[in-house]
């Protein structure tokens, strides 16, 4: 029989900033009320779908660490083991850290918002030392192991995912191939990046992927790491679709 290998991913569920339609990326929101809900869900649709897992990942954002915890407490799974990775983080959002997402299309336009939410390789403006956040992010201890050289001051997709990906290829899929059960909690864009590999969607198709907050999905995959199964989200196909339209509609400026 083919070798089959199961991994479960989730981007957290609604935080604050998403809630108030702002810019996030490093900036270390929590989850709304709503979120946690979403969280929760997410771990009863997995126990009813019969999940359990031997390892999780996530981000250093509390935002994807909640969301992990409520879903393994659903599971009555909290004591495996968990790694957190500054390499799952959201995209550094730069100098739109904080910014309400529909002001910023109507001030530059919805299509510049566009570019800057979904385009490949067009990164934010970057996060000067003069901003608002800068100080909050950059003297954060959960960074004080990362090089100076490795922290962003803004993240296009293309970015992300070339400080995600050795994190996915040196250290999760090891874990898969020796046969471990894992579950990624992680964030719109740095999972954007991962499902963008998998599956080799295109600079230009990634675009239109937007991913909805607290829907777990899973992938199936062979002993090369090769979607036999991609992207299944553990939803109904039309709550799934609204979801994920009303991601999109949030950089729009009505
Ligand atoms: O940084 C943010 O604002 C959102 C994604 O924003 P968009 O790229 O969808 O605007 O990240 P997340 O909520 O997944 O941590």
């Amino acid at each position: 029989k083919m070798t089959e290998y199961t991994v479960v991913m989730v981007r957290h569920g609604e935080s604050e900033w998403n809630k108030a339609n702002k810019f996030c990326g490093w900036f270390n929101a929590d989850l709304s009320p709503k979120g946690k809900e979403e969280a929760n869900a997410a771990g009863k649709a997995l126990k009813d779908s019969g999940y359990s897992f031997d390892l999780a990942y996530t981000s250093v954002l509390t935002r994807a660490n909640e969301t992990l915890d409520a879903i393994l407490g659903e599971l009555g799974q909290k004591s495996i083991p968990i790694k957190k990775s500054w390499r799952l983080n959201e995209r550094h959002y730069g100098g739109l850290t904080g910014l309400n997402k529909a002001e910023t299309a109507k001030k530059y336009g919805d299509a510049q918002v566009l570019t800057w939410r979904r385009s490949f390789d067009v990164p934010p403006p970057q996060m000067g030392s003069d901003h608002e956040y800068y100080d909050i992010i950059n003297k954060d201890e959960r960074y004080k192991d990362v090089s100076s050289e490795d922290m962003p001051s803004c993240e296009s997709l293309e970015l992300t995912i070339k400080r995600a990906l050795p994190y996915w290829s040196e250290e999760i899929v090891p874990n898969i191939k020796a046969g471990k059960k894992i579950i990624i909690a992680a964030h719109g864009n740095s999972l954007r990046g991962i499902v963008k590999y998998l599956d080799e969607i295109s600079d230009k198709d990634i675009m239109e992927l937007n991913l909805p907050t607290g829907i777990p999905f899973y992938y199936k995959l062979d002993e090369n790491m090769k979607p036999i199964v991609s992207m299944q989200f553990l939803g109904d196909a039309e709550t799934v679709a609204k979801a994920m339209a009303a991601v999109a509609a949030q950089g729009k400026s009505k």
